[in-house]
């Protein structure tokens, strides 16, 4: 079992000390505790030599001084043991989500949401018990018992040994009950983790769900993962419901043996009234903690499976990361970027339900031999059709994806000797599907620039044209997106996206068709702010629109993954290739749309 703790011993080691102080608590605790029948054994075998006011009142204020003493150690014993233990869940909780915030897109799609989740709280919330609770209680059990042994011997080796026999039996028990707790729980864990990303996934696509009027059977898929989760902690239960009664049923047999053996040793004079009194006391003493085992073995498994659930998160090492980082961390970015016979398949995500070669075969190559130099200050357009790969490649330059080595060059150097957060700092960049945080508009156009100032925030909108019309709202920049104010619109999202990645005054930028939802008039607006801010640093725009990318210094029009033509507007439409078309085709829909 104490292996499956390895992952915890770095924080028991950080909180050594603190352990310490709890555990001087917790002997003293029991130290005094220990004391308590021999109090009464001796109040006892006094007092039925003559009863006086005087030694009533005595052994009263003793056994009350002597309660209160266990009280206040008791207390400092929790107050430590536990604050420990919510130190550590802080400190793991904090851990899991800097490990969490470092991995690449991918290991969301590996992981689901929902799951992840639930290792956060339920199983977090189960290594805090182990590390408090369960700890404390251990420490309780094995010092009181070692203790009260001691005494038992004193008394009557004999007493003893009959009245603590029918105990190895709750061992055993405990032993054998054990793993199958472990089992048990580690199912109902899973199912948590299942029920969690349904209901994760039914609130984020909850318009989908409406429009598709799928609430029915959302509800009762969800119905039945709830009433799988329930049978499975039914099952725990039963488990558990068996070994309580049974540790009772033990521990009162040992105390029917007690009344029996050491009622018949008073009788023949072998042990004082007071002697058995206290041994009585001792085994009365010791029912909580000897059931408290039973809790406690729970707690472990418990705390263990949800250990292994954590680590399992927590050793996850980011696919991408800064270990071939060269340059320093303050390098300034010019911003030309090359890709040299660039090949790239995206990694294989494992697929448990998967078997044989499709699970492990060749991942598809989306990417093939793109050769491409964007140098610093001009700017890139990338047409083509849907699923040529444009968002691909330009996910590569943040390192969203990793490309092969030596694939793709920023200021003649590999991508990778720059650490990730210099990179990225220098790359603004406008994804395919926006996303807003639940807070402030003002909040979400920062998000990356914590210190900017109002001017710096209101400019940036301005030049994505939505300052005007966040200004209308009643409270302006302040109004609260998401889930807990306002839904913009298509457009409006994607201008404040625009809004947020022009604040970071970036090297390069990057608009993976963002300006689909706006329209034309708009656009070409917005496209003017652009090159004037823009002047002198790598803009790279996806679209299928003409309207766009025409005025870019060159065009790579991506079909298959390849680079089918590359050059300026018009030399493109001088190859009379997918360009040219595009252009025909939406040149004609434009003369329609003024015609009707
Ligand atoms: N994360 C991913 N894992 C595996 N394959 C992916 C992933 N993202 C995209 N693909 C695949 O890579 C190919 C290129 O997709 P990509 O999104 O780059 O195309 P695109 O040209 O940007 O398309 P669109 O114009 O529709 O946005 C597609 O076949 C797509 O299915």
């Amino acid at each position: 079992m104490f292996s499956r703790l390895k992952p915890l011993y770095p924080y028991l080691h950080r909180y050594r000390r603190s352990f310490l102080w709890g555990g001087l608590a917790a002997v003293l605790t029991n130290v005094i505790w220990i004391f308590f029948p021999q109090i009464i054994r001796i109040a006892i075998d006094d007092l039925n030599h003559g009863v006086t006011r005087q030694k009533i009142l005595y052994y009263a204020g003793l056994i009350v001084a002597v309660s209160a003493a266990k009280g206040v150690f008791l207390f400092l014993t929790r107050w430590i043991i536990i604050g420990i233990s919510r130190e550590i869940e802080f400190d793991m909780r904090n851990d899991l989500f800097k490990r969490l915030e470092q991995q690449p897109p991918e290991y969301y799609q590996q992981h689901r949401t929902g799951d992840i989740m639930a290792r956060m709280t339920n199983d977090l919330n189960a290594v805090r018990m182990l590390l408090g609770p369960a700890i404390m209680y251990s420490a309780n059990t094995i010092l009181f018992s070692v203790g009260a042994l001691y005494f038992l011997l004193r008394i009557s080796p004999f007493l003893t040994l009959v009245a603590l026999a029918p105990l190895p039996l709750a061992s055993i028990l405990v032993q054998a009950m054990g793993g199958r707790i472990h089992q048990r729980f580690e199912r109902i864990q899973a199912m948590f983790s299942d029920i969690s990303a349904q209901a994760q996934e039914n609130f984020s696509g909850a318009r989908l769900v409406r429009a598709f009027a799928q609430e029915e059977a959302q509800i009762e898929a969800f119905e039945k993962s709830n009433r799988e989760y329930i049978r499975r902690g039914l099952h725990l239960v039963q488990l558990m419901g068996m070994l309580w009664p049974t540790l009772e049923f033990i521990l009162g047999l040992a105390m029917a043996i007690t009344l029996l053996v050491g009622g018949h040793q008073v009788l023949t004079h072998r042990i004082s009234v007071g002697d058995f009194v206290a041994f009585n006391t001792y085994m009365l003493l010791l029912t909580w903690p000897v059931i408290a085992l039973g809790w406690v073995v729970n707690l472990f498994e418990r705390g263990t499976a949800s250990v292994t659930r954590i680590n399992e998160l927590l050793t996850d090492k980011p696919a991408i990361d800064d270990r071939d980082a060269t340059v320093s961390p303050d390098t300034a970015l010019r911003g030309e970027i090359e890709f040299r016979d660039l090949h790239f398949s995206y990694p294989v995500v494992a697929d448990p339900t998967a078997s044989g070669p499709a699970a492990s075969g060749d991942p598809a190559e989306v990417l093939h031999g793109i050769s491409l130099r964007i140098p610093a200050g001009t700017s890139l357009a990338l047409v083509g059709p849907t699923g040529a790969g444009k968002s691909s490649l330009v996910s590569l330059i943040p390192r969203l994806y990793d490309a092969p080595p030596g694939s793709l060059l920023i200021d003649g150097r590999p991508v990778r000797d720059y650490p990730l957060a210099t990179l990225r700092s220098n790359i603004g960049f406008v994804p395919q599907e926006t996303f807003l945080f639940s807070e402030s508009i003002r909040g979400n156009i920062a998000f990356g620039v914590p210190h900017a100032t109002d001017e710096e925030i209101f400019a940036a909108a301005e030049a994505a044209h939505i300052r005007r019309e966040i200004e209308e709202f009643p409270k302006g920049f302040d109004t609260m997106v998401g889930e807990r104010g306002v839904t913009l619109s298509g457009g409006q999202k994607q201008r404040s996206a625009i809004a947020r990645a022009i604040l970071r005054d970036p090297r390069i930028l990057i608009l993976d068709d963002s300006l689909a939802s706006v329209d034309t008039y708009t656009e070409e607006r917005i496209l003017e702010e652009l090159r004037r801010i823009m002047q002198g640093r790598t803009t790279i725009l996806i679209s299928h629109r003409i309207s766009t990318v025409r005025a870019a210094d060159q065009i790579a029009v991506l079909v298959h993954g390849r680079i089918a033509e590359l050059g300026a507007h018009d030399e493109l439409l001088a190859l009379n290739g997918y360009y040219a078309s595009l252009y025909q085709k939406q040149l004609l829909e434009e003369e329609l749309a003024v015609a009707t």
